[in-house]
């Protein structure tokens, strides 16, 4: 291709129907999949039978409460040494690169649930998000059963490997990105470029482009597509599978028509947070040893959250160097 040239056909982000998936086109499915984790770590998922009244509630919430006043939100706030609340650059209890620009987040643990960082106000927010998290789980447990089985591991690998030793329940979580229109900032930095530190990740967003992947060095824009999930494998998998598939940098940026809003919906699957994560034992042997040392969830995202968002995946520091 080109080398000046726009994003040719395969340099596009995999587009995968998940129709029939528990029937007749599994294994078409399950392959589609193994190959887009394994050259993109990113892919869309469409026809997933998710309820589209649920989508539409889960964005007009979410949006209500990103107009309301600055006073309103910062009851909320992001306070120092977390990361869960709502935050902007102006208003950051931490000045971290995490929150540069004017994007504005919203970001909350749903399992096990921080209540107190519910905003009250839309008074169907903190309900609407937890309906939304219920039906999440059940599909992000149906596309680790694909990813499980396409190690030729059986289907509840994965979502075993993640469940509580106490809780019995994976970690759920969201982060809500606001991205005003750029003539209403002088500043208009986005998300910068970051691999998800969690399992795996079902993006919403709204009809703007604005999510860019890297891949192989060029950053390539994900095409929207209307209520389809954006899915992209984050650090514990990676760690997980031993390597095989890997997160992937990407970074968020505003709508280029200047007078455009852009809204983007992260939920997060993980390990509980005492849960120790480590390579599955049945990849490994004696040509394939682990590539990652083992932590709990909660030790890795204490590292994430002490170094924020710095551009580079911070599965960096749990590589084990072999001979
Ligand atoms: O807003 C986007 O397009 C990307 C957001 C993102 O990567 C995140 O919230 O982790
Ligand atoms: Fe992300």
């Amino acid at each position: 291709m080109g080398s000046e040239g726009k994003p040719q056909l395969q340099e596009r982000v995999p587009i995968i129907d998940f129709e029939g998936f528990n029937g007749p086109n599994r294994e078409k499915i399950r392959g589609e999949i193994a190959a887009a984790c394994e050259m993109w770590g990113f892919f869309q998922l469409c026809n997933h039978g998710f309820d589209q009244d649920l989508m539409k509630r889960v964005k007009d919430v979410s949006k209500e409460f990103f107009y309301l006043p600055a006073e309103e939100k910062v009851k909320i706030r992001v306070m120092p040494d977390t990361i869960q609340g709502w935050s902007h650059s102006s208003l950051a209890a931490t000045a971290t690169k995490l929150s540069a620009g004017s994007t504005e987040y919203y970001h909350n643990i749903f399992k096990p649930l921080k209540e107190h960082l519910l905003p009250l106000n839309p008074p169907t927010f903190g309900s609407t998000w937890i309906e939304y998290f219920e039906q999440i789980q059940v599909l992000a447990e149906s596309v680790l059963a694909l990813i499980s089985e396409s190690l030729n591991l059986p289907s509840d690998t994965l979502v075993k490997s993640m469940r509580g030793p106490t809780s019995g329940s994976p970690y759920l979580a969201n982060r809500v990105n606001y991205y005003p229109p750029r003539k209403a900032t002088d500043d208009p930095l986005g998300v910068p470029s970051h691999s998800d530190p969690v399992a795996i990740t079902f993006l919403l967003a709204d009809d703007v482009a604005g999510l860019e992947v890297n891949k192989d060095d060029k950053w390539v824009e994900v095409e929207p597509i209307q209520n389809a999930f954006i899915i992209n494998i984050g650090d514990q998998l990676e760690i997980l599978t031993n390597g095989k598939f890997a997160s992937v940098d990407h970074r968020g940026m505003p709508s280029k028509d200047p007078d455009q809003e852009r809204l983007t919906l992260a939920a997060f699957y993980s390990a509980d947070d005492d849960r120790v994560v480590a390579p599955l034992q049945e990849l490994l042997d004696e040509s394939h040893p682990p590539l990652y040392s083992a932590c709990t969830f909660k030790e890795y995202m204490a590292k994430f959250t002490a170094r924020g968002l710095d551009g580079k995946k911070g599965i960096e520091s749990m590589h084990i160097e072999h001979e």
